[in-house]
């Protein structure tokens, strides 16, 4: 039978979309298999396997997936025997601690006899004791932002990440402990076999392809002839930009990749310095 890589992903929740999309834009297309835990794709070697995302640390040190796609928050909560093979650059948030608005602060002393509600005992309990603080951990699974309102607890220690979940509970971010993301996981220490790694290989190299166009934007422009080197000096191509001939003799046309940011910094000066018909295209993947 061929062989397959297992991953682990969230089966729905805020990891769900950007995994997927992830997959999809690597050219990684499943099965129409809906409401499925094991999922192959049809076109790459590789099944999903769909969990809550608390099981999926363990699933991945235990071996029964390969790989996990998972909240690194997650990672360090269920503290399982895992390696993080990747940070994938999205789902990005931090564990911090909160108290209500308005309250006099002073420092970490003050959550020493506090009582603190969260759904990460395990990451606030390490931060405590190795910051000297002896506070109560009250555990809640869910809406951990209401807690101080309804006198369940002084203060949380939850996911931030815009910080609007605070503020609409009238409380305060008074200490960031861990900044997250989601990460690709494989258990500890684990050898792959050699088909299992050669797929491995791939797919990194797929998703580097995804993450270094991220951002960038392929730009076009007509530049006369006359005004070209002005134009050049300004783009800061990947290596050199590329000139084409243009049926009027005259005038050529300017290819460059760049950062989208640089693009509005840029793109007035090259209009002034001559270029037209200025184009921005999004960039699918991008080999380095
Ligand atoms: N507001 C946010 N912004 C960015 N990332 C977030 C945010 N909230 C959560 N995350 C990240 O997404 C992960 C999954 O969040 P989600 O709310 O879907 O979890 P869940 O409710 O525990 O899901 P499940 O049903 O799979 O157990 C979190 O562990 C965290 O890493
Ligand atoms: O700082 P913010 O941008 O407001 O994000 C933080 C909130 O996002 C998550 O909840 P989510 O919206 O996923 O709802 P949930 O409580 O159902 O998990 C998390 O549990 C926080 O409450
Ligand atoms: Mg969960």
């Amino acid at each position: 039978m061929e062989k397959r890589l297992r991953i682990a992903v969230q089966s729905k929740g805020r990891l769900y979309d950007e995994t997927m999309a992830l997959f999809a834009e690597a050219g990684i297309k499943l099965t129409a298999v809906k409401r499925t835990l094991l999922v192959p794709s049809r076109n790459f070697p590789v099944e999903f396997l769909f969990l809550r995302d608390d099981d999926i640390p363990g699933t991945v040190a235990d071996g029964t997936a390969d790989l996990g796609i998972v909240g690194l928050n997650e990672v360090l909560e269920k503290g399982s025997a895992v390696d993080v093979v990747k940070e994938l650059g999205f789902s990005r948030c931090r564990l911090s601690l909160a108290i209500p608005q308005h309250i006099e602060y002073n420092g970490l002393q003050w959550f020493n006899g506090r009582r603190i509600a969260t759904s990460y005992p395990v990451i606030l309990r390490k931060f405590l004791n190795e910051n000297g603080i002896r506070a109560d951990i009250h555990v809640i699974s869910g809406s951990v932002e209401i807690a101080p309102g309804i006198g369940l607890a002084d203060a949380i220690f939850d996911i931030v990440s815009s910080g609007s979940t605070l503020v609409s509970n009238n409380l305060e971010e008074v200490h960031s402990v861990v900044e997250s993301q989601a990460v690709l996981i494989k258990g500890a220490g684990v050898t792959l076999s050699d088909d299992k790694a050669a797929i491995l290989d791939e797919l990194l190299f797929r998703f580097e392809a995804v993450k270094a166009a991220e951002g960038r934007k392929y730009i076009l422009m007509n530049v006369p002839r006359q005004k070209l080197d002005e134009v050049l000096a300004i783009l800061p191509g990947m290596k050199s930009p590329t000139v084409l001939p243009l049926a009027n003799a005259d005038w050529c046309s300017v290819h460059s990749v760049l950062d989208e940011k640089m693009f509005w910094q840029i793109v007035s000066r090259l209009k002034s310095a001559g270029a037209e018909g200025i184009l921005a295209l999004d960039i699918e993947k991008m080999i380095l």
